[in-house]
């Protein structure tokens, strides 16, 4: 039995089915994500998992326990939120230490565990602060410490970084990454951004209306998503229906999939071989994106697909010009759904 394991999660609020069938296993130490877009039930199958909303049907077990009906003080489990949720009124140390005062837990090793805490998140100088002298990193970090100092066996985190700017983000996630490693402690992170996804998880389980679409190693994900729904939300794949593909003019419901960064672009024919598919069409669109620039190509007057290439080698095309285009066969990716 893996440390975690979510069996047949049923939840609706007001007839409206949330999450359907959700079943799904983590293992100790795995720094797992829940992705999807909004309203897809993230947030509310973590609540589940926290104790703090019942499930309707199904079983949650935890390092081998049923805890489905466990109230969510004694689960064992620390959940940090997108607001930082921390009292305006109190300094950090009180802020810290708020549930060890609750648990009566001694003087002398409250001011231990906040020291070790503070270490850990790197803000030991900050005990006599109020929340409104921090920065929202400053915030973040101390809610993570508050959350961490309960030893929790599973630390939940939802969305913590989406009120943060780009930057100091991208900073507090390789932070998070490095507490991770550094405590081992199974943690569960929900989010709406791919990219954040990508580069936090072991692995990812991508939620689709309720529903587990795909679960997987954010590589595996990226490289071969199993739906259309898949393919859209993680690396802005290009859905091909299969008669541009194959010129073989059969009308079918299947679809393709290719990332933008595999097309070749050139102003000239290409000498064909086996190895590829070749298509054609008119730049219409041409987006900067850093150090890679995304070149829209209509097809046939109504399929746009995306190709990405490096800044520099795209100067040389104009929006209007006729190009021709390659894929190698062994990047396209065959939907099933
Ligand atoms: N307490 C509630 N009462 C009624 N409906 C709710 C409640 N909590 C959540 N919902 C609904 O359940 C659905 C899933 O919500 P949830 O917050 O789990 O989605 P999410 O994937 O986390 O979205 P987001 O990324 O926007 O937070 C939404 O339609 C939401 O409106």
């Amino acid at each position: 039995m893996s440390y975690i394991e979510l069996k047949n999660i049923e939840k609706s609020f007001e007839n409206k089915e949330v999450l359907k069938d959700v079943s799904l296993s983590i293992e100790k130490g795995e720094f797992v994500t829940f992705l999807g877009s909004s309203g897809c039930g993230k947030t509310t199958l973590l609540r589940c998992l926290v104790g703090l909303e019942n499930v309707d049907s199904g079983s949650i077990y935890l390092d081998g326990q049923d805890i489905t009906h466990v109230s969510a003080q004694m689960r064992g489990v620390s959940m940090i939120f997108q607001q930082y949720c921390l009292f305006p009124t109190m300094n950090l140390f009180d802020n810290v230490s708020f549930g060890l005062r609750m648990k009566k837990i001694p003087r002398k090793e409250i001011e231990e565990r906040v020291n070790d805490v503070m270490t850990i998140v790197d803000m030991q100088d900050h005990l006599d602060k109020y929340p409104y002298q921090l920065s929202g990193g400053e915030q973040q970090r101390a809610a993570l410490a508050r959350g961490l100092i309960m030893n929790p066996k599973v630390l939940l985190l939802d969305e913590p970084f989406s009120a943060i700017d780009a930057k100091l983000r991208k900073e507090l996630q390789l932070y998070l990454k490095k507490i991770h490693r550094k405590l081992n402690m199974t943690s569960v992170f929900v989010t709406h951004d791919q990219e954040e996804a990508m580069r936090m998880s072991d692995t990812i389980h991508l939620f689709h209306d309720g529903v587990l679409e795909q679960t997987g190693k954010p590589n595996d994900i990226y490289l071969h998503p199993n739906s259309v729904y898949a393919a859209g939300f993680i690396g802005s794949y290009n859905l091909i229906p299969e008669e541009l593909l194959s010129k073989t003019n059969k009308k079918t419901c299947r679809r393709y999939a290719i990332r933008p960064e595999v097309i070749e672009m050139s102003k000239k024919v290409y000498v064909q071989s086996d190895e590829y598919e070749y298509l054609e069409g008119i730049i219409t669109n041409q987006i900067a994106q850093g150090s890679v620039a995304r070149t829209v190509i209509t097809i046939n007057s109504n399929i746009e697909i995306s190709a990405d290439s490096i800044s520099q080698e795209n100067f040389s095309y104009q929006i209007g010009e006729y190009v021709y285009l390659r894929v190698p066969k062994k990047d396209i990716v065959k939907l099933s759904r």
